[in-house]
């Protein structure tokens, strides 16, 4: 099995004309693929955390009456037009217990907040400045302002004014707004199916003592719980002996139940890199080997109708390759928006005279503004993770990075599907 180091020299031998940049990749996924997530309306109450399978307009009017903002009293702002003036309080309305009658001049009803403004009234008063003289009587200032404290029917949307559009995650708060709007059920779109296999005559189970040969099939427990972790159900086939016959007979049967097939190795140059030549062969290769680091052997492509997502077999690169072609391909097959990583600005805590040409993502600790490289090699191994706080992110164009450099860092809370 071939195997990299971080490295390794830039430009393998057939060149680097063959490599596509991670923005192209990115746009092939976008261009290639529709969602293909099955949809199905569900209660609120289910639809946590689900991907909107529909555009969602308000039913009604929101506020649905003018109600006031404020405790205090609902009146005629023209009463006191000319100075200070008392009022009669001839009733009261409270959220959900409206006052029924009409309010005439010199009058005022004592109102509470959210509860619907009174027929008559065109402002509301806040209790703090009223003067109480008597029981059924107020004193309120001059000079009020027609509509104060007033929250006027459809002022913040219109009935059929569009609130959410399909591909909107539905985090409890846009659940919140949903009931707000009086919608009681919503189109989701349904987990995607996803196949995943490892293949290497050295890999092993995990739970087995490897011998020198051999190596613990890492890659399986991790992807299966990013996959899960990004709401997929996840159909894990055994290890895959590096022999093509039968890899292409697992991948032709994965492809028939799954919306998507993820493997790992076997997607570089090397004479027992079968996922790749089998693509070649008997699908469609979407795209292969990235100028991206690590990462580079990352390719998609289609067998039997389903995409087949080829992850590096070295652990480190796996993990890279999948948030960053992984993530936005699930969310695309979801049915779910794009949506880029979340990036913040540090500076660099290190030296080093990166590859130009390169998309190259570093594990980094950050201490204060400023992120530090993590020693350990990024693509083969994922001891980085221990300590890991995000990635740096360094540009294709970028080349040496001195102390105090600007660098895109991606933390990991909130990146991971
Ligand atoms: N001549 C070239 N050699 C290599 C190139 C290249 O461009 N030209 N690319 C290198 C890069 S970069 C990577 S990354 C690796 C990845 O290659 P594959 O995806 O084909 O994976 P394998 O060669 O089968 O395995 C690589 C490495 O990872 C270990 N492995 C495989 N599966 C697992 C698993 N499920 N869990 C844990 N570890 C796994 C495998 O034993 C190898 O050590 O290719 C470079 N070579
Ligand atoms: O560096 Mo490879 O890119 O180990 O994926």
């Amino acid at each position: 099995m071939p195997s990299s180091a971080f490295s390794s020299p830039t430009t393998w031998p057939e060149g680097r004309a063959m490599l596509l940049r991670l923005d192209q990749a990115l746009a092939l996924i976008d261009q290639t693929f529709a969602p293909v997530a099955a949809t199905r309306r569900v209660a609120l109450h289910e639809a946590a955390g689900a991907i909107l399978a529909e555009a969602v307009a308000a039913l009604a009017p929101l506020p649905l009456a003018d109600n006031a903002a404020v405790d205090g009293y609902a009146l005629r702002a023209a009463d006191s037009a000319a100075g200070p003036a008392g009022f009669a309080v001839i009733g009261r309305a409270a959220a959900g217990r409206p006052f029924a009658g009409t309010l005439g001049p010199g009058e005022a009803v004592r109102i509470f907040t959210g509860a619907v403004v009174p027929a008559g009234a065109d402002t509301v008063v806040m209790q703090e400045v009223a003067v109480t003289l008597e029981a059924g009587r107020v004193t309120l200032p001059a000079a009020l302002r027609p509509g104060a404290n007033i929250r006027r029917q459809g002022e913040t949307l219109a009935p059929g004014a569009a609130v959410l559009a399909p591909g909107a995650v539905l985090t409890p708060l846009r659940l919140g707004l949903l009931a707000d709007l009086g919608h009681a059920e919503v189109a989701v779109r349904l987990p995607l199916r996803v196949a995943l296999l490892s293949s290497g005559d050295e890999l092993v189970a995990v739970g087995t003592k490897p011998q020198a040969h051999q190596v613990i099939d890492s890659n399986r427990p991790m992807l299966r719980a990013l996959l899960a972790q990004a709401g997929c159900i996840v159909n894990e086939y055994p290890i895959q002996p590096d022999d093509r016959a039968t890899i292409a007979a697992t991948l032709g049967t994965a492809a028939r139940a799954h919306d998507l097939i993820v493997t790992t190795a076997g997607m570089s140059v090397g004479g027992e890199d079968h996922v790749r030549a089998i693509l070649e062969a008997q699908g469609r290769v979407i795209f292969q080997r990235l100028a991206l680091r690590p990462g580079r052997p990352v390719g998609l492509g289609l067998l039997g109708g389903a995409p087949v997502l080829g992850l590096p077999g070295n652990p480190g690169a796996a993990a890279v390759a999948f948030l960053l072609i992984g993530r936005p391909l699930l969310r695309r097959l979801g049915g779910a928006m794009p949506a880029s990583l979340p990036r913040v600005t540090l500076a660099a805590g290190f030296t080093w005279a990166k590859p130009a040409g390169d998309r190259v993502y570093l594990p980094g600790r950050v201490t204060g503004g400023t992120v530090r490289r993590l020693a350990h090699n990024a693509a083969s191994n994922l001891v980085w993770a221990a300590e890991a706080d995000g990635l740096i992110d360094l540009p294709e164009a970028a080349q040496a990075i001195e102390p105090g450099t600007p660098v895109a860092f991606i933390p990991f809370a909130g990146a991971w599907p």
